[in-house]
């Protein structure tokens, strides 16, 4: 029987053909793979640069491309007769000395560059990468067979051209050694190709077998028909991983909790994913995948019955949010179901306690400071408040208005527990207080309030507050493999502050640079939207976007500016239409404004207009991804929302705090965009969109 692996491309031709072409594909593909009578065989292909290419007779006029070693096959994809013979022909393969995966190239199109390039490199004496030696570049992984081409590169432009012809694994190093890097640099870019140690040992490079099953991302072995079966049908993120989410993912064991930082579109769901299937099957215990909101987890429990089809592993997961888990683990502890405060109910309790006690500050900076400085803190007295940080606050309270703050928020506090009432914040602040009383292991499940958590994955973790991360720690025993943290500390759209360490995760972090969802130019326009500048939390310092970037081109953003609020409804639902009439689903179409009144009105238009696609708020766009997007109202005025600011005159830190989670909002909407991204204002553009 042969061990056969799946490129990426096979799945993704296979579902363009005709239906009939189709199934013959896999019902041919599924004979080879069982070795069968009557199954196609591997076919030499003459005037191939690579003796190891063949190609199988798949249906009708159709071939598949395969690499081969002995009873290994790399079945790279499936086309036209013609053009698969064609194909076969241009390609190479190899693999990295360095990190052992697989590489491919079309060797066709470099003999075809090689004399343009040699023609710009006799115009000059400079070459990019002289000032590196041959014996260097083999060390960071540069085959040999590449050092004639490299040593003509004269210029940057020559190495872009080289860019999309060469593998990722010979690029990148050389991008960094031509930016100035040191050899530690460009064997950093390297590594980051690099995937978990599924194999163990020193590189052969002509161990084809072992060089695949290193390249999850290029290469998934089917065992049997089943596994086939699933290749080929499930969405290409179940099966095929990037170097750098799968070392996440799938390493075994990780001593301390990791954290995950990456931009919009980077994985991070896809890894948080990816790890909660891999701990449940490991099965050690039950693993909590949790979101930010119940939206969002449920989103995330649809993804997760696709990626794990083992039922038994699948039920070992629980897919939930923070909120939930404090309702429960108090509700459990209580015996009965904790009512919440709501929102009206609240703000007339501040009005009321700031009548009371007379403090000069208003509801807003009580609350802030209820929430920032106490809860945060997870402060229980007065002495206590009197002698923490009021990091972040920048207007400072001398002990006495301390003392009267505490007092009017305790007014709140008081009340609130008499007539039984919480805030969420409370609740989860409570629910770690019950878990941590009761804990010892929480393995051993009897017991009240006790959470038999064993592994947590947290997805959008930017905008977790204190006391909900106090609750996680509270809700999985210290042990290896405890916490898995994704987040983007650029997408925080509430007003949460973290640094892990302070709330007793003490995190390794982890990087994730490269976006798959957004093409470089809407990824540009989104680090100048945001600002491009550093953001803080869940790491000590603050986050850089450096480094961030995506894989391919695509068409500018559309920013369109109208003279009326009604003409710019009527610019949304011609763009709406002509997406529409492009061949776009309707649910790959997402529009977003800032105000409720502005979604209401988009709404209106568009369904009056026969258009039903999603309408939401700027903050409903969070963690969400279409293939074209419309963002409206991002006019002077209304983004930022101006009754979302605290007064310039009030709190400088909180204004400065407010205007950066707002620029965070609008950049969350604009990262939703795979394809196309459309921005419009009426009046004066919103400060924040690029110049
Ligand atoms: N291994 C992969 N296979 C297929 N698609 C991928 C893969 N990794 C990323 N993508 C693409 O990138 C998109 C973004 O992934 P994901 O939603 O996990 O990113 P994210 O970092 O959580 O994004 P955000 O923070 O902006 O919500 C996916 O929907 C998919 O289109």
């Amino acid at each position: 029987m042969p061990r056969l692996a799946i490129a990426p491309e096979f799945p993704k031709e296979l579902e363009s053909l005709a239906g009939s072409v189709r199934r013959d594909v896999v019902v041919a593909v599924r004979r080879f793979l069982q070795s069968v009578t009557s199954a196609p065989h591997a076919e030499r292909v003459r005037g191939a640069r690579d003796e190891r290419m063949a190609t199988l007779r798949l249906a009708d006029r159709h071939r598949g491309v395969v690499a081969r070693q002995g009873d290994v096959y790399w079945l790279l994809t499936v086309l036209p007769e013609a053009e698969a013979w064609a194909y076969a022909q241009r390609l190479r393969i190899g693999v990295n000395l360095e990190i052992g995966v697989v590489e491919v190239w079309d060797a066709e199109a470099l003999e075809r560059i090689e004399p343009a390039l040699r023609r710009s490199a006799d115009s000059t004496e400079s070459r990019l990468l002289s000032h590196v030696c041959d014996a260097d570049l083999l060390s960071v992984g540069i085959e040999a067979r590449f050092l004639p081409l490299v040593r003509l590169v004269a210029s940057e432009m020559a190495l872009d051209a080289l860019e999309p012809l060469i593998p990722r694994t010979q690029y990148l190093p050389l991008a960094a050694l031509a930016n100035g890097g040191t050899l530690a640099d460009a064997w950093r870019e390297l590594a980051t190709c690099r995937t978990a140690a599924v194999v163990p040992g020193p590189i052969d490079a002509g161990d084809l077998y072992a060089a695949l099953r290193r390249s999850p991302d290029r290469a998934v072995f089917a065992p049997d028909a089943w596994e086939l079966e699933r290749i080929l049908t499930r969405p290409d993120w179940c099966t095929f991983l990037y170097p750098q989410q799968h070392r996440l993912a799938r390493t075994d064991r990780y001593d301390r909790p990791v954290l995950v930082i990456g931009g919009a579109g980077t994985g991070k769901t896809l890894v948080a994913l990816h790890r909660a299937a891999h701990l449940a099957r490991q099965g050690g215990g039950t693993v909590l995948l949790m979101s930010f909101s119940q939206r969002l987890s449920g989103d995330l429990a649809a993804r997760l019955d696709t990626l794990i089809e083992d039922e038994v592993a699948r039920k070992r997961v629980e897919v939930g949010n923070v909120d939930r888990l404090a309702h429960r683990v108090v509700a459990e502890a209580e015996g009965r179901q904790p009512t919440l405060a709501g929102n009206a109910e609240l703000a007339e309790l501040w009005r009321e306690a700031t009548e009371v006690s007379g403090t000069t500050h208003g509801a807003a900076f009580l609350l802030r400071e209820w929430e920032q400085v106490i809860l945060a803190q997870n402060l229980q007295t007065l002495d206590e408040y009197l002698n923490s940080p009021r990091s972040g606050r920048s207007i400072p309270l001398d002990a006495r208005e301390r003392e009267a703050v505490w007092r009017t928020i305790q007014h709140v506090v008081t009340t609130l527990r008499e007539t039984g009432r919480r805030t969420l914040l409370q609740l989860a602040a409570e629910a770690s207080a019950l878990l941590s009383r009761s804990t010892g292991d929480l393995l051993d499940d009897s017991g009240p309030g006790r959470e038999p958590y064993r592994h947590i994955v947290v997805d959008e973790a930017q905008d977790l507050h204190p006391a909900q991360w106090r609750l996680l720690r509270a809700a999985v025993p210290r042990a290896p493999n405890d916490l898995f943290i994704v987040g983007d500390p650029h997408q925080r759209i509430f007003d949460t502050r973290v640094t892990l360490s302070d709330v007793g995760i003490s995190a390794v972090p982890r990087r994730l640079h490269v976006s798959y969802r957004l093409p470089q130019e809407i990824l540009t326009f989104g680090v100048r939207l945001r600002g491009g500048g550093p953001a803080d939390g869940l790491v000590e310092g603050v986050q850089e976007m450096y480094g961030y970037r995506a894989t391919r081109p695509g068409a500018r953003p559309t920013v369109r500016a109208y003279d009326s609020f009604e003409s710019e409804l009527t610019g949304l639902v011609a763009h709406v239409r002509s997406w529409l009439q492009d061949g776009v689903e309707p649910g790959e179409i997402a529009v977003a404004a800032r105000t409720a009144e502005s979604v209401r009105d988009a709404r209106t238009a568009l369904r009056t207009a026969g258009l039903a696609v999603r309408v939401t708020t700027l903050h409903g766009m969070k963690g969400l991804e279409f293939q074209r997007v419309a963002v409206i109202g991002v006019a002077d005025g209304i983004v930022p929302a101006p009754d979302a600011l605290t007064p310039a005159g009030e709190d400088p830190t909180a204004r400065a705090h407010d205007l950066q989670r707002e620029r965070g909002l609008l950049y969350v909407a604009c990262t939703r965009a795979r394809e196309l991204l459309y921005v419009s204002y009426s009046g004066r553009a919103s400060p924040f969109l690029p110049p």
